[in-house]
């Protein structure tokens, strides 16, 4: 039987033939896109990067098998977030590089085994000399830069980032007049020595880039808003007030930005008139910079730039690579641009960790004699004592734009939920360990047998505390319900809804990935079954009253974003209350108690929210958050997705194992992005 390179193959033919011993694929092409296409079967590459590459060598049919492989191996490494392949390494590390799960590391024609025959150097030249390649000049499939190897598109976009970063840092705006008055007003109860708060409102006005990041609670929000009255005031004395706008990569984090911008915003000591050209809107991303269907291009661009003066972007590290280039190619040279983000939380679900490569040196600091000297008479904070690494400006251009915030006012010093966090953070595997184990009032640990374990069930309905777990808002749900002949238009319903969304907030189950008996396709559907079966909810599947929903794609037409959650209520039917119709309620999200309704008919791309990806709570809180570890390591699996998931918890954070050892080798793995960006 002949196999045929461009083909799926299935599994058990593979084994039975034994062609593969016969196979060279380091000699031969067809072998190569063989071996690819084996990889493809056992569920490792993509389909579409063997297609990539079946189309490079069908272009190009001098290019020899090595190229091929570096050619899939690099659009492969897109998928699992980075932007390049790094070749030296893929050699060195193959099970870390490329993200090979066990099951793989030991087959023969898998990576690990492959790349042990393929010496450095002589990949290296393949690669500078296929007419696939080039250095970027021309353009061509692939570019090969410091021994990376890119595909062109996102290699273009890391070359256009590190321009348009360089120039905003070298474009220089002028301070508001009296800035060291302004500032001393704007913080003058605060206790915190030295004030970075402070610190990070004085950078930011100085170029047209910078960088605010810190933890949970450590006051980005405070203090971005603080910075905006700080440059509206004069604008407004001027007569010319600035055009703020504010936005956020996905829904959830736009309308959670809002509603503390609005909170915050209403409470500040300013005069009236600034207030009011201080906006409390948030706009996703892609909704700002006009996103068009069907392609990747976005109405705002080079040509088109956005009209604004300041924009700010929360939760920045959620932003891919490309959507940063768009950003970048789309603002004004004089514009501010100002990020915010947590730099250990996960990185973007698409290629590229651009907060967090931008942030690799906030913590020590890096400020050149100039900015500290600058930052000293301008704020009068002593930066001198500190524990910081001394910078010079042309080495650490961007360190001078950057500031860390430090003080966490979310988290005690004793809290558990902060404490455990930072050893994640820190990658100490015994300490964390101890903070589990050790009664506190904001930890739990539960260790479970099999997955129909009684205790996870009771933890499901109950959670640790009276009104927690899943049947709190259910409970609610049912006692606080107005009685059917109440009027629809009657506020009773849309109060009772409200309260059912913000008991429902108060617990949320995350996992760390879809499939699996600890994945979140099958833990929603075993936690509504927990439920049906204690008689909390009537039906388990399909539409059922109480059934909460996350939204996976914006639907600009109701007005729901990626990450909104809504609950399924049955209302009375206007004209014959005996009748009842469901809907949906989402909450607005802007600090309102305005609730949307729709049929769940309108609704196409929603899913049960029982249980909750790690990755699709960035951005989200919940009052006691419970993470459950799968029983396998996976390699998504690591201190930024534990990170996120205990950060994710306001007041307690339950972590749910079967497995001991999977938390600690969660710890002990941090994730690198490759990439090439540096500055
Ligand atoms: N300088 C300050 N003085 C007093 N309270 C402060 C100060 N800075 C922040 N806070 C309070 O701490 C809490 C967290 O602040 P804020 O929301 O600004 O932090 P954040 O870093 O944006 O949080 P998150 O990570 O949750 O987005 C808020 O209640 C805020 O009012």
């Amino acid at each position: 039987m002949k196999l045929n390179p461009l083909l799926p193959i299935p599994l058990q033919q593979l084994e039975q033939t034994d062609q593969w011993l016969t196979l060279r694929p380091l000699n031969s092409n067809t072998d190569m896109l063989l071996v690819l296409q084996l990889w493809v079967s056992a569920g490792w590459l993509r389909p579409l990067d063997h297609a990539f590459t079946a189309f490079l060598a069908e272009q190009e049919p001098t290019v020899t098998p090595t190229v091929l492989l570096a050619a899939a191996l690099t659009s492969y490494q897109l998928s699992h977030g980075h932007v390049c392949l790094d070749l030296a390494l893929s050699i060195e590390q193959p099970a870390f590089t490329l993200s090979l799960t066990h099951q793989f590391q030991q087959q023969p024609w898998f990576p690990s085994q492959l790349l042990k025959q393929i010496k450095l150097h002589e990949w290296q030249l393949a690669i500078e000399d296929s007419r696939l390649v080039s250095t970027g000049e021309q353009q061509a499939p692939l570019v090969w830069h410091n021994g990376r190897l890119y595909l062109w598109r996102f290699w273009y976009y890391e070359k256009l980032l590190t321009i348009h970063i360089n120039q905003r840092l070298n474009t220089t705006l002028l301070p508001p007049k009296d800035l060291s008055a302004r500032l001393n007003k704007l913080f003058n109860n605060n206790n915190d020595k030295p004030d970075w708060q402070k610190i990070a409102c004085a950078i930011a006005t100085r170029t047209a880039f910078s960088i605010i990041t810190g933890g949970p609670g450590t006051g980005k929000t405070t203090t971005v808003i603080r910075l905006l009255a700080l440059l509206q005031t004069p604008a407004v004395e001027a007569g010319k007030p600035l055009n703020i706008q504010l936005a956020a990569p996905t829904g959830k984090a736009a309308a959670r930005l809002s509603e503390s911008i609005g909170m915050q915003v209403a409470s500040l000591k300013i005069d009236e008139q600034v207030r009011s050209y201080i906006p409390t809107s948030v706009s996703t991303l892609h909704r700002l910079l006009g996103s068009r269907p069907d392609t990747r291009h976005f109405q705002h661009n080079k040509t088109n730039p956005l009209a604004l003066d300041i924009l700010i972007i929360d939760e920045a590290s959620m932003i891919d690579l490309e959507l940063f280039a768009h950003l970048l190619e789309a603002l004004p040279t004089q514009a501010r641009l100002i990020l915010l983000g947590d730099k250990d939380q996960l990185a973007s679900v698409e290629a590229g960790a651009v907060l967090g490569d931008l942030c690799r040196n906030a913590e020590q600091g890096f400020y050149s004699p100039e900015t500290l000297k600058w930052l000293e008479t301008t704020t009068g904070e002593a930066l001198n004592s500190l524990p910081l690494k001394a910078g010079n400006n042309q080495q650490h251009p961007l360190a001078q734009q950057t500031v860390m915030l430090r003080h966490s006012r979310r988290f005690a010093s004793d809290s558990g939920i902060g404490q455990l966090a930072q050893q994640v953070n820190t990658g100490n595997i015994k300490q964390a360990r101890h903070l589990l184990e050790k009664t506190s009032n904001d930890l739990r640990h539960l260790m479970l047998n099999q997955p129909n374990d009684k205790a996870f069930e009771q933890f499901i309905l109950q959670g640790s505390q009276p009104h927690d777990g899943y049947h709190h808002y259910l409970t609610i749900l049912k006692k606080q319900r107005p009685n059917n002949t109440t009027p629809i238009y009657d506020p009773a319903w849309k109060q009772w809804a409200n309260q059912v969304l913000s008991a429902f907030n108060q617990f949320q189950v995350l996992a760390v990935l879809r499939e699996g008996i600890w994945g979140v396709s099958e833990l929603n559907k075993r936690i509504a079954y927990h439920l049906y079966h204690h008689g909390y909810i009537n039906h388990f599947d399909g539409w059922y009253e109480g059934r909460p929903v996350l939204i996976t794609h914006n639907d600009y037409a109701l007005g729901l974003m990626n990450g909104d959650v809504g609950i399924t209520l049955a209302f009375p039917i206007e004209n014959a209350p005996e009748q009842t119709v469901l809907k949906v309620v989402f909450p607005y999200n802007d600090g309102t108690q305005n609730l949307r309704e729709v049929l769940p008919s309108r609704l196409s791309s929603a899913e049960t929210v029982f249980a909750m990806t790690v990755h699709k709570s960035q951005g989200s809180e919940f009052s006691h958050t419970a993470l459950i570890l799968p029983d396998q390591l996976n390699p998504v699996l690591n201190r930024e997705l534990l990170y996120t998931a205990i950060t994710r918890a306001r007041h307690k954070f339950t972590l749910i194992e079967s497995q001991q050892r999977i938390l600690d080798e969660a710890i002990k793995r941090q994730t690198v992005r490759l990439s090439g960006l540096a500055f």
